[in-house]
């Protein structure tokens, strides 16, 4: 095992909105080398490096799409780890998969002990029809009530996972376009916040979101997730109708974040990880709406310190693994 060598894989863009070159500064600081995975060359002739650091959510995307050049760089890469069974991988490529799948997701969320704290995922169900009266039947039977908001059933990695609509009556049910998951609309006044997870460090922060929108008999509102929630968006669609501006607005309670975050955390087995939360109008409760991997973290104090703090953590348990390992035999 090559001591201090982390090999990682993210995108030229993701690089540039975090001044990745900072990390390697920290990374150097601490006696790290950092370099980035050439995913056209073979890997074992790349060095060794004991840390793998990544953000594949597009490729892997690719690669489930029949992308072929896609899937034999993570052939590739999973054959890779396979091999090298002590590599450190933030985060597991398995695992990462399970946050493509938006319907997988939610089903995650919704199996955890989250209620015991009000705190729910919105009813949602997967729509592979395109008939309306089958629709109608799977709205009904999963309890998605009108407005809901239909999402491609791809959570990552490509533009048309963040092409999204808003449904108001059954009249408009053929906006939804399969594959796709509905999910039922939360009035939350506009407010959003995300969870930005590094290991067992979390921070979260306010961002803008939807207006609170009735059942009615209007069209279908069709949007790009970007537009709405990016931390400088100014949607018109974020803005609250006036009646609507006298409707109490609350603010998270610290201790609950904490536990969305180290329960959310735990299902997904992830140390990146991005939640999107909004709190529900005159209930108070908390609606996780989306979770996403390896988010933009922006806002996150002193991210790359906590980047490299969960590197040492799992480089440790690692290395304790190894030991009791090495003990017994
Ligand atoms: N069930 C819901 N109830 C109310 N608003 C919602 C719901 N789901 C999504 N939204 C609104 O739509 C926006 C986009 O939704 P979502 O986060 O699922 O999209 P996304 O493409 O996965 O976004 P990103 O990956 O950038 O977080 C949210 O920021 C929020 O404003
Ligand atoms: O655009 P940003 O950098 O902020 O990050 C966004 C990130 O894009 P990038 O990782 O490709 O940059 C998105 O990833 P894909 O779904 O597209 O894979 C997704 O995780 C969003 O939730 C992030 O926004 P945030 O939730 O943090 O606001
Ligand atoms: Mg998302």
């Amino acid at each position: 095992m090559t001591p201090n060598r982390i090999a990682y894989w993210v995108s030229e863009k993701k690089m540039k909105k975090l001044n990745w070159f900072e990390f390697e500064g920290v990374c150097n600081n601490f006696g790290y080398e950092l370099f980035k995975l050439d995913l056209e060359s073979d890997l074992e002739s790349q060095g060794g490096f004991n840390v793998l650091l990544h953000k594949l959510t597009d490729t892997i995307a690719l690669a489930n799409n029949g992308d072929e050049k896609c899937s034999n760089t993570i052939r590739l890469i999973e054959t890779y780890i396979s091999r090298h069974p002590e590599l450190v991988v933030i985060d597991p490529i398995p695992n990462v998969r399970q946050l493509l799948d938006r319907y997988m997701a939610y089903s995650i969320i919704a199996a955890t002990d989250l209620y015991k704290y009000d705190v729910f995922t919105p009813t949602f169900c997967e729509i592979v029809t395109n008939s309306k009266e089958e629709t109608e039947v799977q709205l009904k039977n999963h309890n998605v009530r009108f407005p809901f908001i239909c999402k491609h059933v791809l959570g990552h990695g490509s533009k048309q996972a963040h092409e999204m609509v808003i449904v108001f009556n059954k009249d408009s049910l053929d906006a939804c376009k399969s594959p796709c998951v509905v999910q039922t609309f939360i009035n939350h006044n506009a407010t959003l916040y995300k969870i930005f997870i590094v290991g067992e460090q979390y921070y979260y922060i306010e961002r803008p979101s939807l207006k609170n929108f009735y059942p009615c008999n209007e069209k279908p509102i069709f949007f790009y997730s970007s537009d709405v929630s990016k931390a400088d968006s100014t949607s018109s669609l974020s803005v609250l109708d006036k009646e609507d501006e006298v409707i109490r607005r609350s603010s998270p309670d610290p201790n609950i974040m904490g536990k969305i975050a180290s329960t959310i955390r735990k299902a997904f087995n992830m140390d990146l990880l991005g939640i999107d939360v909004v709190i529900e109008n005159f209930t108070g409760k908390y609606a996780i709406i989306d979770v996403n991997a390896y988010p933009g973290y922006d806002g996150f104090p002193n991210f790359f310190y906590a980047l490299l703090e969960l590197i040492k953590e799992k480089e440790a348990k690692r290395d304790l693994k190894i030991k009791s390992v090495i003990d017994r035999n």
